[in-house]
This record gives C-alpha cells, structure tokens and sequence, in this order.
C-alpha cells in the first residue's frame, strides 16, 4: 500500500469521529488545495454573458410569454450555467475534489471580468469577497456590473456530516441577483450536496435534492438534482420547471418549462411539463468556455487579499512539503489568535469591511429593502437560521430562530475605491 493511500486510510478512520466542522480536519496534503475558501464566490459569474442576458431581452410583438418569462429562463440558463464552476473546477484541474483553505477572519478576494462581449455592452464586472465569520465559517460576495445596474450579492455557510461512505453537507445562506433597469430581484437558493469517493481518495461532489429561484415577477423554477454515482445512471442530473408562481408549482402538470439533463453537461427545454423528443438545447456546459476571473498580481495586493496572504502556504501545497504547510500554516493561524487576543484585551471586534450583519427579528416585509423577506415568503421558504431552500413550516424550521443575513453594503464599497 503506497503511502499516499496509507496517509488516506487513517484520515478516513479519523473522519469517521468527526464532528461537522470541516477546519478541524487535517487532510493529508495531497488532499489540501492551494485556493482559499474566499476565492468560490467568482464561480458566479464566469459566464458573464448569461448572467447579464436578462438586460438585453425585450417583449417582443409576437412573443407568446411575458417579457418576465423570458427574464426566469434567462436567469435559470444563467444559473445552471454556474453549477459546473462552482462543482466541477477543481476535479478538472486538480484531478478530484479538494480542501480548500479555511479563510482567517477579514480575508479578501477581488477580481474582475472584463468586457469580452462583441457589441461591448457590458462593461467591466466586480467581484468582492470577504470572510465575514471565522467561527462559523460564512463568506459573504458580491458581484456587481454597474453599466447594465445588475447585483448579486449572497452569502455563504457550511455545516458537514459524515454518512457510512460520503461527506454530506447543508449550504447557509442565498444570494439576490437584482436587474435594477428591469426593477426584476430573484432570490436564489443553495442546493444541498455530498461528496463521494472519498473511500477512493477520489472525491467529487454531487448535487442532491432541490433548490429554487424565485422571481419578484411571481415566476418561479423549482431544480431537482440527482446523480447516480459512479456504477449507474448519469452523475450531475438535474430536472427543472418554470411555474407562474408556487402555487401552481404544487402540481407538476401545470409547469410552464420543463428542463432536463445534465449541469456539467447537455440540458433540454420543452414547453409544458414533459420533455418532448424534440426538446431544443437549453444549456451546454462543455460548448461555452468560462471566462476565468482577472486579480491583480500579488505583489499589488493588500495584507487580507487572499493570494498574498496564502502565499507561501500554497506553495507548500504544490511542493507537497507537510512540514513547511504545517509551519507557514501556524504563522498566520498564530497571527489571527493574537488579533482576537488583542481585540479582546481593548473589548474591541472585527468589523467586516463590505458586508453588514443585518439582524431579521426587526425587520418585516415593509422595511427589509432586499426584498428578501417578500421573495422568501413568495416561494414559501423560511428566513430563519436553516439549510438552504428549507421550506416554510417544515419540520426542519422547528425551533430554529430567526437569523441574522449578511448584506452587501455599496456606499463602504463605493468610498474604498478598490483596485481590481
Ligand atoms: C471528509 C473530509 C475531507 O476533508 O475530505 C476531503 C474532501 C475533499 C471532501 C471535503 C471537502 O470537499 C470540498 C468541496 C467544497 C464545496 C465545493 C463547492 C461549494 C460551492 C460554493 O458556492 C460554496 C462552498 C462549497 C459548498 C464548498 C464548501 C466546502 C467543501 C464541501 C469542501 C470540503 C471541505
């Protein structure tokens, strides 16, 4: 047994007894990959040109749906589209899914997407990341085009548990993806997900139950995942539908749109509830090259930016050297508990830079300006501290209490006037 799969035996005996926080694992350095956690959110938007589309889609005379229909395709074209980024990248470079590094408190990841697009209509595009929290984990981004006035912002959390043979893990948290020209905002939730193959020192992810988009339109798309692992079916599965509100969306039958295949893939879209044979191409992950996010080289970047900040730690993960890992790790693991010392000895605390804490119990539909309570309530899902996509009043909601969202927060973005 060569010593990698050794190091990988005993790891899976020691995830055996783990407890849910993913940063108290030490994975043997094969496993480690060189990217911070901080740097996920730009799988959001590699495809630019689809998660701007909805801006230059217009009602047509002879148009059958309402501009507002064509708005939800495009923005569920869009969405699938980031699925394979946000699942897939690091099994295509790296060869299998990998740990990222656990963000300290405060770190930054900027990027940006330049305008490629022929008619130049789009402008530049920004990404602005920040670990918000360090116990628990939340990364809270977003990713704005200010020429066609288009925001995502969302945040995100992990809580993970071990079953007999995968990693199952419950996304925290949504993102809003606001059209302030078309005064369209959709709510976006996360889907829930596992990682297999981690028996074979091969782990991928799988995306597994539902997620949902819900447009302030009233239109909203209802996505079912499943993958059939390594021996049968298909991996990366998906079945789609569009329905005028979630209302209708309790019957199958009165689906609007129905959209069936493959994220990492080949996906179909037919009008109505069942797939015809003739159903077009609706997306095709392999025919779309994603445009990978500009950084600025990292000796222009800041103290929190991530690349900097992680520097020699990755190269150690690419030297494959555990000693150094463990000893450029400890140097800035060492750095942040004399922070948190020091902020406690000055009864001071961290303040996030770009994102606020905003606390829900206060707020109704009325005074919440996301509109996040209302699209929530439109799609029938709960608001408070829950998985992902929870439904209203399920058993799940029993006892949770009301949560805090983390909020983008343009006027402290605006005033920094970053360099990207
Ligand atoms: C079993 C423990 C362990 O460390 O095994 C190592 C294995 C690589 C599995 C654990 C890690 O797998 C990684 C996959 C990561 C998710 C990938 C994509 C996303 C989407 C993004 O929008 C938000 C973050 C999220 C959910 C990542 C969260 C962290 C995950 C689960 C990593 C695991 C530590």
């Amino acid at each position: 047994m060569s010593s990698t799969s050794a190091t990988w035996t005993s790891f899976i005996k020691s995830i055996a007894s783990y407890n849910g926080d993913l940063s108290s694992l030490t994975a043997p350095p094969f496993i480690l990959s060189p990217t911070s956690l901080v740097e996920y959110p730009q799988y959001w938007s590699e495809h630019v040109d689809l998660f701007l589309a909805p801006n230059f889609i217009r009602q047509e005379a002879n148009d059958i749906d309402a501009v507002e229909l064509k708005h939800m395709v495009a923005v569920l074209r869009w969405f699938i589209s980031t699925l394979k980024s946000q699942y897939c990248s690091r099994a295509e470079s790296l060869g299998g899914e990998k740990k990222p590094l656990n963000p300290f408190l405060g770190e930054l990841f900027l990027g940006k997407w330049t305008d490629q697009s022929a008619s130049k209509q789009h402008g530049d595009t920004l990404l602005v990341s920040e670990q918000v929290s360090h116990h628990p984990p939340i990364t809270a981004y977003a990713i704005e085009n200010k020429t066609n006035k288009t925001v995502l912002q969302g945040y995100n959390g992990v809580r993970a548990f071990m079953s007999t043979t995968a990693l199952n893990v419950r996304q925290y948290g949504h993102a809003l993806l606001e059209y302030q020209n078309l005064k369209e905002t959709y709510l976006i939730t996360l889907p829930p997900l596992h990682i297999e193959g981690i028996l074979m020192a091969a782990p991928f992810v799988e995306l597994e139950q539902k997620s949902y988009i819900q447009s302030s339109a009233g239109y909203v798309a209802v996505i079912e995942y499943s993958g059939k692992g390594y021996f049968s079916g298909k991996s990366n599965s998906f079945k789609a539908r569009i329905f005028k509100d979630i209302r209708e969306a309790q019957d199958k039958t009165k689906a609007l749109y129905t959209i069936s295949g493959q994220w990492s893939g080949v996906s179909k879209i037919s009008r109505g509830n069942t797939l015809a044979s003739d159903a077009q191409v609706f997306y095709d992950a392999n025919a779309q090259k994603a445009q990978p996010l500009s950084v600025k080289p990292i000796e222009e970047q800041g103290p929190l930016e991530s690349r900097r900040a992680w520097q020699k730690v990755a190269d150690a993960i690419r030297a494959n050297d555990y000693n150094l890992i463990h000893q450029e790790k400890s140097i800035i693991e060492n750095e942040q508990r004399e922070l948190r010392k020091k902020e406690q000895a000055d009864n001071t605390t961290w303040k996030q830079k770009f994102f606020d804490e905003i606390d829900y119990k206060s707020l109704t539909e009325d005074t919440d300006e996301t509109g996040y309570i209302k699209l929530a309530k439109m799609a029938n899902l709960s608001h408070k501290n829950v998985p992902s996509g929870t439904k209203q009043d399920s058993s799940k909601e029993q006892g949770a209490e009301e949560a805090s969202h983390w909020r983008f927060n343009q006027e402290k973005f605006d005033t920094a006037k970053l360099a990207f």
